[in-house]
């Protein structure tokens, strides 16, 4: 059962007021470089196989923030950069919510292609395919983070929840909270969901369980005795 941890970068001058995309050198801001040291620690007691990271600097910084004091070198995979938001990029998000594709941005993301940019849909495409390509090279044993961004890692999250990509925006993915799903053969699971504690991880479950468990895939009917 592969575990991924799924990060957002901490803060930028630019979270919130505009729509950063993929605008080089937005980089942490104060705030986000102490969000990012938070999020070292509340990791601090999980071992971890890979860090890898979206190309841009505050995933990176980010990252990097998790890998000092580990043996793990921080890996870029393309395929978790934020979504191309095209002519969007770098506009306050005050003047979009104004556009008309806004509204079918919040009601029916899987329509959406945003003028010049990607489709919402490809996005997750992407980022999800390359989430089973990590589970397959760390095998049923590894341990990762991925740090992403909001839509990005809201699209993973729909994905393993078996939720349609319409439905995406129920998700919330706040700077430098965690969220971690651990993928068994037959389903994901979705342990934490915009998570700001400290992090253990619960042991494989047929080590927990009453032994009816034998694939790790099963849900325990009623609850089982917990997960951590
Ligand atoms: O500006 C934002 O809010 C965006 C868009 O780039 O997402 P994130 O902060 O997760 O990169």
């Amino acid at each position: 059962m592969t575990t991924l941890l799924l990060a957002r970068h901490g803060l930028t001058d630019l979270t919130g007021p505009v729509l950063a995309g993929r605008t080089p050198g937005v980089h942490l801001s104060e705030a986000g470089r102490a969000q990012a040291a938070a999020l070292a620690g509340r990791v601090a007691g999980v071992r971890l196989d890979a860090i890898v990271s979206s190309p841009l600097e505050r995933c990176r910084e980010t990252a990097e923030a998790v890998a000092q004091g580990r043996e793990t070198d921080v890996r870029v995979d393309d395929r978790f950069i934020e979504c191309g938001y095209g002519e969007w990029t770098g506009r306050p998000l005050a003047e979009l919510a104004k556009e008309p594709l806004w509204q079918v941005v919040q009601a029916h993301p899987s329509a959406v292609t945003f003028p010049g940019g990607e489709s919402l849909a490809a996005m997750q495409q992407r980022a999800v395919a390359a989430v089973r390509e990590w589970n397959r090279t760390l095998g049923s044993k590894g341990v990762y983070l991925v740090c992403s961004h909001g839509d990005v890692i809201k699209a993973i999250v729909a994905d393993a929840l078996g939720l349609h990509l319409d439905q995406f925006q129920r998700i919330t993915a706040d700077p430098a909270a965690l969220t971690v799903i651990r993928y068994a053969p037959l389903r994901p699971f979705v342990l934490r969901l915009n998570d700001m504690g400290e992090l253990r991880l619960p042991e494989d479950s047929e080590e927990k369980d009453g032994g009816e468990n034998i694939t790790g895939s099963d849900a325990a009917v009623g609850g089982g005795p917990g997960t951590t």
